[in-house]
């Protein structure tokens, strides 16, 4: 092991990785709530359910009064769920209005405050409070700093916070009409679901909406997102909560987990089905991108080296182009095109429907999130499957054999999209970058050194300095923390898949300080005060 990953390595308490290690096992009991979920993910209803699927939605109310709790494995998954919400929500902290970065850098950060079993931990402050009170800006200042990182990279999905709207939505056009084709009112009840999610989780209502930046967008009081009558008595969602609540009165009491959950659930409803069950149209292109099928989806030599579960067989087959950057082949050329064409035929079906969705996270507002339209299933057991037992291998340190949710999502550059990206950490322990396509120049992915929170606008040393060029169907997988951003992309266009992997496990122990996360930087600020106190004596 070589670089900063055997800093880290040693960086990282013996003792902290030993817990993480016990508690992968399920033997650790001082945190009784981890070892049953560590393994689970938080399952999506929707995406479980077969063909039939649609019958037992249109089934209306039935389905809806059936979503929660989930009858017959509710011990299971509810706790699964519960737990996963929870590090959700807490991890993408309060307040998301604070978190846009003029460093392009996103603004997130995990403080002392917030821990990631505790929903209602108050946060001190966030880093771009601190930002915006120091009003640095991106390569400004009297240090030697390139850039200034505002912290993690939030991702919006796990933050249905009050600005919720201003951070995300990156569809804003309003149309008058919905076209409800022959179920109206089924269609009608699903999409004042999302509606009134959309609308309860700004906190007041639609006149609370602005625009989102770019967007241009516009509503008055009696529009939905989806453009319909929001005069309805009820939606589907509140008849199954029995709250027959209104649509803008009271306050949503829901967390912003749940109202993620609705969010997700309610595209994929729509996006399922146009019609009723018995005239159904699938809007779906490729349905078996849906399912992880490991023969289709990747190249021969990933499969042999994960299955041969050891640091060789995968050594076999990973470079490291820096330390601590690890690349190889991972996506068939056909898994890629299909992938491709699956999110383009969503954004399409997106833009006919005027539906507003949600960025994949606060520094581009070009891309989709995987996982909002039915792939977070797949991408789950990508993760677990594949992903971890990479990452148990190269970072221990945060948990690699402990990943347990993840944020999918497809990121575009080139010309009428994203050209760069600035310097930022990802809201993950693990990043797994995976180039689709297509052809262009430019836009190298550089990377920047790994750092804690404290040493984030450290400078780049010219050791940690990489250029990344991606290759479609190659991966990159990285430490979160590892600092990264996107040259322009000077011709053609570029998209990548992206998940950030998440363990809850290490989480909580960072925030419980049973782990450490310092960095190179820290040791050498250790290493200086020894030498200081040595020559003072
Ligand atoms: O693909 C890239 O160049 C960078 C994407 C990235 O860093 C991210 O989305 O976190
Ligand atoms: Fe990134």
């Amino acid at each position: 092991m070589t670089g900063i990953f055997s800093v880290f390595c040693s960086a990282t308490s013996n003792k902290g990785i030993w817990q993480l290690r016990r508690l992968a096992e399920g033997i650790d009991t001082k945190l009784p709530s981890v070892k049953n979920n560590i393994s689970g993910m938080a399952k999506n209803p929707p995406e479980g359910l077969g063909d039939d699927f649609l019958d037992e939605i249109f089934a209306f109310p039935t389905y809806w009064a059936n979503k929660f709790p989930l009858a017959g494995n509710e011990g299971n998954l509810a706790g699964t769920a519960a737990w996963a919400s929870s590090m959700l929500q807490s991890s993408s902290g309060e307040g998301s209005s604070h978190v846009r970065s003029a460093a392009g850098g996103g603004g997130y950060e995990r403080t002392a405050a917030m821990s990631p079993l505790d929903l209602n931990l108050k946060q001190e402050k966030t880093c771009s409070e601190e930002g915006s009170g120091s009003g640095k800006q991106l390569g400004e200042g009297s240090d030697t700093i390139p850039y200034n990182i505002s912290g993690m990279a939030k991702n919006p999905p796990e933050d249905l916070g009050d600005d919720f709207f201003d951070e995300i939505f990156a569809i804003t056009t309003l149309g008058s009409e919905f076209p409800l084709e022959e179920n109206e009112g089924n269609l009608a009840g699903t999409a004042a679901g999302v509606s009134s999610m959309l609308q309860q989780s700004s906190g007041e209502g639609s006149s609370h909406l602005r625009s989102a930046d770019g967007g241009g967008y516009e509503e008055t009081a009696s529009m939905s997102p989806l453009g319909l009558n929001l005069k309805q008595e009820k939606t589907c969602s509140e008849e199954a909560s029995g709250s027959g609540k209104q649509l803008g009165e009271g306050k949503d009491s829901r967390t912003r987990a749940e109202k993620l959950r609705d969010y997700r659930e309610e595209i994929q409803l729509l996006y399922r089905c146009r019609k009723s069950i018995s005239y159904s149209v699938i809007q779906r292109l490729h349905k078996e991108v849906y399912t992880l099928n490991p023969g289709k989806f990747f190249v021969p030599s990933f499969i042999k080296a994960v299955s041969g579960n050891t640091a060789a067989s995968l050594r076999s087959i990973i470079s490291e182009p820096s330390p601590g950057i690890y690349t190889f082949k991972m996506l068939q050329p056909s898994f890629c095109q299909l992938l491709l064409s699956e999110v383009k035929n969503f954004e399409k079906w997106v833009k006919k429907k005027k539906i507003r969705i949600m960025h994949p996270n606060i520094m581009t507002s070009y891309g989709v999130v995987l996982d909002d339209f039915g792939l977070e299933t797949m991408l789950g057991k990508l993760m677990e499957d594949f992903i971890c037992p990479i990452s148990k291998v190269f970072f221990p340190e945060v948990g690699g054999f402990t990943l347990d949710s993840h944020h999918g999502y497809v990121v575009h550059y080139g010309k009428d999209w994203a050209v760069d990206e600035g310097l930022h950490m990802d809201d993950s322990e693990v990043t797994l970058n995976v180039c689709l396509g297509n052809q262009f120049s430019g836009g190298e992915q550089y990377f920047g050194g790994i750092r804690c929170n404290k040493h984030k606008n450290t400078r780049i040393e010219p050791e940690e300095t990489l250029d990344y060029s991606h290759v479609p169907g190659k991966a990159v997988l990285h430490h979160g923390r590892h600092r990264n951003g996107a040259n322009a992309t000077t011709s053609g266009h570029r998209i990548n898949l992206l998940l950030w992997c998440r363990s809850s496990v290490f989480r909580e122990m960072e925030y419980q300080k049973k782990i450490s996360s310092c960095c190179g930087w820290c040791q050498r600020e250790k290493k200086e005060r020894q030498r200081q106190s040595v020559s003072a004596t």
